[in-house]
């Protein structure tokens, strides 16, 4: 089967990650007869230095005529003194609000291999098997008037928090449907004894719960989840939120793997190209050196298989791939304290390439 990718590198460590994943999706496609047919954007600081915008028309409509997005990381202190508009993070925004992706999935699964690489104690992580399901096209990130006024003391910062009943419902739907396939249960995130769009959220989900009346489901305020996920994750199957509670929690939860070099994403709209990221950013203290972990952006193309693609049984392989590696004891930097037994980033996806090779003979 033909799929046309459009990869999004972008800065910092997002080459890094990209190419790793462009060698395994060509293996991928070697292994199962798929063509991957990759076109090149440019997104971030990078396309704000060859042409003055986070996100160039071209990049839009390569990714608007692909089947599947891939995207590295953004951003990076070279611009971070840029205006809040012309900023690397803008481009991010702007493609996922062009793209109507609303729905980020941030599933959080453990390997038992990386027990020890976690700061929190083995039994507090064993079994722990949870998705973000993060609103991601509405809330303070896009919500107007977003400014600054007045000067001196007087001066003024403005973001608008809004949420329309339509936008939670179906990012709200979201939650429950994965809940559903999952046989799990859901936790509405939201901070609801203080903000009224929480206050919205909450309506909304008492109301959509009915169509799911096997899905058991409850409400928790954004401040005790954050101590709950640390406290037992365990209790956490499917937890819906709203878009900036989601970014933090995801990063808070990405400790429970062992790395925040671990945590893939997929951003998904009702019909168009889904857009497949790590949910970290371009770690700018690591960048160049070659030792960034490229597993996130690894499953990441795991969820883009399964999700854009269709491609379950593949998708099985990849991540399998990627538990035998671990199993294996390879670890990047940011998985040990061990020196001697540190991988860059291209021995770390060779390793993966060789776990799928092996696999592929076995089959
Ligand atoms: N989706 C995105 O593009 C995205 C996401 C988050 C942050 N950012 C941007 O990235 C820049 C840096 O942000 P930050 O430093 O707060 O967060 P970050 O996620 O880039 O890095 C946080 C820490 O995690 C480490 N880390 C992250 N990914 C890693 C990996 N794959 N392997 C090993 N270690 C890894 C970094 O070295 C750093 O110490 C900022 O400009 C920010 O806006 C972009
Ligand atoms: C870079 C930034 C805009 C982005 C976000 O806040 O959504 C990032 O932190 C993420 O988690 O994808
Ligand atoms: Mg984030």
């Amino acid at each position: 089967m033909k799929k046309r990718i459009a990869i999004l590198p972008g800065d910092g460590i997002g080459p890094e990650v990209c190419e790793a994943a462009t060698t395994v999706l060509n293996e991928i496609g070697t292994m199962f007869q798929h063509q991957f047919e990759f076109v090149y954007g440019d997104l971030g600081g990078i396309a704000i230095d060859k042409t003055g915008n986070p996100l160039p028309k071209e990049t839009l409509t390569i990714c608007k005529n692909s089947d599947a997005v891939l995207l590295g990381a953004v951003g990076g202190p070279k611009w971070d003194t840029l205006p809040g508009e012309q900023r690397p993070e803008k481009g991010l925004l702007g493609l996922r609000k062009e793209l109507g992706l609303f729905a980020n999935l941030r599933p959080v699964t453990i390997y038992d291999a990386l027990a020890d690489s976690s700061p929190l104690k083995d039994e507090v992580i064993q079994g722990v098997d949870l998705v973000i399901v993060r609103e991601l096209t509405g809330g303070l990130y896009f919500g107007e008037p977003r400014e600054r006024r007045g000067e001196g003391k007087e001066e003024l910062a403005v973001d608008t928090l809004v949420y329309s009943r339509k936008e939670i419902e179906r990012i709200v739907r979201k939650g429950f449907e994965f809940a559903e396939i999952r046989g799990g249960t859901l936790t509405s995130v939201d901070k609801a004894n203080v903000l009224e769009s929480s206050r919205l959220w909450r309506e909304v989900v008492d109301e959509v719960a009915k169509e799911y009346p096997n899905i058991s489901y409850s409400h928790m305020l954004v401040d005790n989840a954050a101590m709950q996920l640390v406290r037992n994750p365990r209790q956490f199957d499917v937890i819906v939120t709203e878009n900036m509670f989601g970014d933090i929690l995801s990063d808070e939860a990405s400790m429970i793997t062992g790395s925040l070099g671990m945590l893939p994403s997929a951003s998904l709209s009702e019909d168009g190209p889904g857009l497949f990221e790590p949910i970290h950013g371009s770690a700018p203290d690591i960048a160049g050196k070659g030792i960034a972990n490229p597993l996130a952006t690894l499953s990441s193309v795991a969820m883009m298989l399964t999700y854009a693609f269709s491609m379950t049984e593949e998708a099985d392989v990849l991540s399998a791939a990627i538990n035998d590696v671990l199993e294996a004891g390879h670890r990047t930097a940011d998985l040990t304290s061990d020196e001697r037994a540190v991988l860059s980033t291209t021995e770390m996806t060779n390793q993966v390439i060789q776990a799928l090779t092996k696999k592929a003979v076995n089959s």
